[in-house]
C-alpha cells in the first residue's frame, strides 16, 4: 500500500481542524491531466483541470475527473471545487479530435466516459462548485452547470455553442442548463449557440457571482461550501437528490440509446464536414495569434 492509498482512505469528517499541513494531494501517480488536492483544514477538495493548451476533454481527462469525483465522495470531503490551471480557459469543452474522424471503439469509450463523469458530478452527494477562471464553452458549460454554485472571472465566455459547430447539445446538457436559467433564455441561447460574456452570464443567472481573481473565486466557492456547515450531510444529499434524480435516472436508463444517438449524429458526413471546417478555423486563428 503506498502513501496515496493511505491518504485516500481518510474520512475528512474525522479530521480535526488543527492538522499540520494545508493541503494534501490525492492524485493517483498515473494522473496526467488533473491535480486533486484536499485542504486539511477545511476538508474541501479542489480538482484542477490541467491539460494544456485548452483543457479539452478527452477520454483520459474525463476518466481522471470521474475518479477524482468518486474519491472526493469516498473520502467524505466537505465539498468539491473544480477549476483550471490555465489563466484563460476553464475548459474548451469536449475534445473535438475525439469526435472528428474518430476510431470506433475509442469514440464509444469517450462518450461513455462523458456520461459517467457527468452522472458522478451532477449526482454528487457533496456540495460542488465551479471556479470558472477562463472560457467555458459547451462541455465547459456542462461541467459548470452540473455544479451547485458557479463563480466566474470577468471578460470570458460561457454557454452551449454546439449549434454553431453543426452539432446538437443532448437533452442532459440542456436540462442542467435549464436548472439555472429561465426556459425562454435557455431555448433562445442554445438554439443560437450563444456564448455569454461573464457579465451577461451573471445577468441571466448562469453564474452566481463574478470576482476578479482565481483566489477570490476559490474563496467564494469555499464560502458556498461552508454555508452547509450546520446542515446534516445525509439530509442534504437526499434533498439534493430529489432535485436531480429525474435527469440522472433518465440518462442511466437510456445510456445505450444516448450513445447510439450520439454516434448516429456525429458520423453523418455533413456533421463531420462541419466539424472539420470548425477545427480548421480554430487552427487558423491559433496560428495567427
Ligand atoms: C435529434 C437529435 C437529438 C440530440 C442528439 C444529440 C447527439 C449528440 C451530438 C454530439 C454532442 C456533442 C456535444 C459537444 C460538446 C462540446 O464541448 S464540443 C467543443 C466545443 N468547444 C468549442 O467550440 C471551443 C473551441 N475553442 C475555442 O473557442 C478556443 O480555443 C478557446 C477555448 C476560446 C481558447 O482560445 P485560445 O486560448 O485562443 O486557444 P486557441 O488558440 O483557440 O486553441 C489552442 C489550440 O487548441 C485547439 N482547440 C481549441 N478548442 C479545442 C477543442 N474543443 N477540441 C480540440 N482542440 C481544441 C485549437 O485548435 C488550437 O490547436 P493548435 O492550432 O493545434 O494549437
Amino acid at each position: 500500500m503506498n502513501i496515496i492509498r493511505t491518504v485516500r482512505s481518510v474520512a475528512f469528517s474525522s479530521i480535526p481542524n488543527r492538522t499540520l499541513s494545508t493541503t494534501r494531494s490525492l492524485s493517483t501517480p498515473s494522473a496526467q491531466y488533473t491535480a486533486f488536492e484536499v485542504n486539511d483544514k477545511t476538508g474541501i477538495a479542489t480538482l484542477t483541470l490541467n491539460r494544456p493548451p485548452v483543457n479539452s476533454l478527452n477520454l483520459e481527462l474525463l476518466t481522471e475527473m470521474r475518479n477524482c469525483l468518486k474519491d472526493a465522495e469516498t473520502n467524505k470531503c466537505k465539498g468539491l471545487i473544480i477549476t483550471s490551471s490555465s489563466n484563460s480557459v476553464f475548459t474548451a469543452g469536449l475534445d473535438l479530435l475525439e469526435m472528428y474522424q474518430p476510431q470506433d471503439e475509442r469514440v464509444k469509450s469517450f462518450w461513455t466516459a462523458l456520461q459517467s463523469m457527468w452522472m458522478e458530478l451532477y449526482g454528487s452527494k457533496i456540495p460542488t462548485a465551479a471556479a470558472i477562471n477562463g472560457h467555458a464553452p459547451a462541455g465547459g458549460c456542462l461541467i459548470a452547470t452540473a455544479c451547485e454554485y458557479r463563480v466566474m472571472l470577468p471578460n470570458f465566455t460561457i454557454g452551449l455553442n454546439e449549434t454553431l459547430i453543426g452539432i446538437v447539445a443532448p437533452k442532459w446538457f440542456v436540462s442542467a442548463f435549464l436548472n439555472v436559467v429561465p426556459r425562454r433564455v435557455a431555448e433562445q441561447a442554445i438554439t443560437q449557440g450563444k456564448l455569454f460574456t461573464t457579465a451577461e452570464a451573471h445577468h441571466v443567472g448562469l453564474v452566481d457571482d463574478v470576482v476578479n481573481t482565481k483566489e477570490e473565486a476559490i474563496a467564494k466557492c469555499e464560502q458556498f461550501i461552508a454555508s452547509f456547515k450546520n446542515v446534516n450531510p445525509y439530509a442534504r444529499a437526499l434533498t439534493k437528490q430529489q432535485f436531480r434524480i429525474k435527469e440522472l435516472q433518465e440518462l442511466e436508463q437510456q445510456r445505450e440509446k444516448d450513445l447510439q444517438i450520439f454516434l448516429g449524429l456525429i458520423m453523418q458526413p455533413s456533421v463531420q464536414k462541419a466539424m472539420g471546417i470548425y477545427l480548421e478555423g480554430l487552427k487558423k486563428k491559433s496560428k495567427k495569434q
